[in-house]
């Protein structure tokens, strides 16, 4: 027997044993699963997409940078990590939640561990609020016994019937365990546009008094945005067990956007559909869209929502 066709058969063997071992499973190498391979945080990932493609939200980019990297860094967390994301139309919230998804799931929006509600979709009928209760505290807790590391969005939080979210109120808390099922390592967001009024409000004081945007901090938002919160009468929150029972881990403020984060989102799509990004094309479209405070002009109706279809008829 050759010696050297040996070595390398015996070093073949022995990797494919290893593989073998490391996959008892050989279809999960290639098929989605809740292990490690699949869903494990890319922290430089998330950083290097909050910096270079999420725009004006200094705060909420730093926020949820520390957040996401604190508790998936935790092998023992003691809560699921609830993130409730607050502003004004178009500023990036749903955008953000998929940079989450996208450097954490290998599949990103795609995983089947990663699940999207929306309001309007999935819960449309006040009549049948006691069956949405049930399905969804079995929806949820099917797909965590099935992966801890799940992630769940909650989209339109303000068109959703106050009381619905308290029925998950257990699954956000400190328990160790609920029927045998661990809750501490799934993650939650909560998407809505209540509170904006306020964070507008403060950006519009900033603007005004000649300040710099990135001096906003989070405590010249807080305690306004979270009063906002409970106390809106149209949306999930109101006055929910969640926010009094500090449930919540993170406040998260988005901004409003301005003319330069509109060019800067134009540039963006541009890039994104392979085209050379042209400032005098992100100029046009950035132009087209209207702007308030009437008199000031500061901030985009709709942020950067409308840009895709601008950019179709530009380009
Ligand atoms: N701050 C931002 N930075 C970069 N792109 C953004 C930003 N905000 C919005 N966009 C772009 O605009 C699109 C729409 O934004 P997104 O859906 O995240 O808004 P939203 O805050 O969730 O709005 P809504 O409250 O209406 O659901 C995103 O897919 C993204 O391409």
């Amino acid at each position: 027997i050759e010696p050297i066709s040996t070595t390398i058969a015996v070093g073949m063997a022995a990797t494919l044993t290893a593989f073998l071992a490391s996959y008892p499973n050989i279809f999960n190498y290639f098929h989605e699963c809740c292990r490690p391979e699949w869903i494990s945080l890319n922290r430089t990932g998330l950083q290097v997409d909050l910096e270079n493609k999420l725009f004006g939200q200094h705060i909420a980019s730093r926020i949820i940078l520390k957040a996401v990297n604190g508790f998936m860094s935790n092998s023992n967390p003691k809560k699921p990590l609830v993130l409730s994301l607050h502003g004004w139309t178009g500023t990036g919230k749903n955008f953000v939640s998929q940079l989450i998804a996208e450097n954490i799931y290998r599949e990103g929006m795609d995983s089947s561990f990663v699940h999207v509600f929306t309001s309007t979709l999935h819960f449309p009928h006040k009549s049948q609020i006691d069956t949405y209760k049930s399905q969804l505290q079995q929806w949820i807790k099917g797909n965590i016994t099935n992966c801890e590391r799940s992630m769940f969005i909650f989209d339109e939080m303000d068109k959703m019937h106050p009381g619905l979210i308290d029925s998950i109120k257990p699954y956000l808390d400190y328990y160790e365990r609920l029927d045998g099922v661990s809750y501490r390592k799934a993650i939650f967001i909560f998407l809505s546009n209540t509170g904006g009024d306020s964070i507008i409000q403060t950006a519009l004081d900033f603007w005004q008094a000649g300040r710099n945007r990135e001096e906003i901090e989070l405590k010249d938002l807080e305690t306004s945005l979270s009063l906002s919160v409970f106390n809106n009468k149209q949306g999930g929150f109101f006055q929910t067990s969640l926010i009094d029972k500090n449930l919540v881990d993170f406040f998260v403020p988005f901004l409003p956007l301005e003319y330069q984060h509109v060019v800067q989102c134009a540039m963006a799509e541009m890039k994104a559909r392979g085209l050379q990004p042209r400032r005098e094309i992100a100029d046009m479209v950035a132009k087209d869209l209207v702007y308030f405070p009437k008199s000031e002009r500061v901030f985009s109706v709709k942020g950067c929502k409308t840009i895709e279809s601008k950019l179709d008829y530009y380009t």
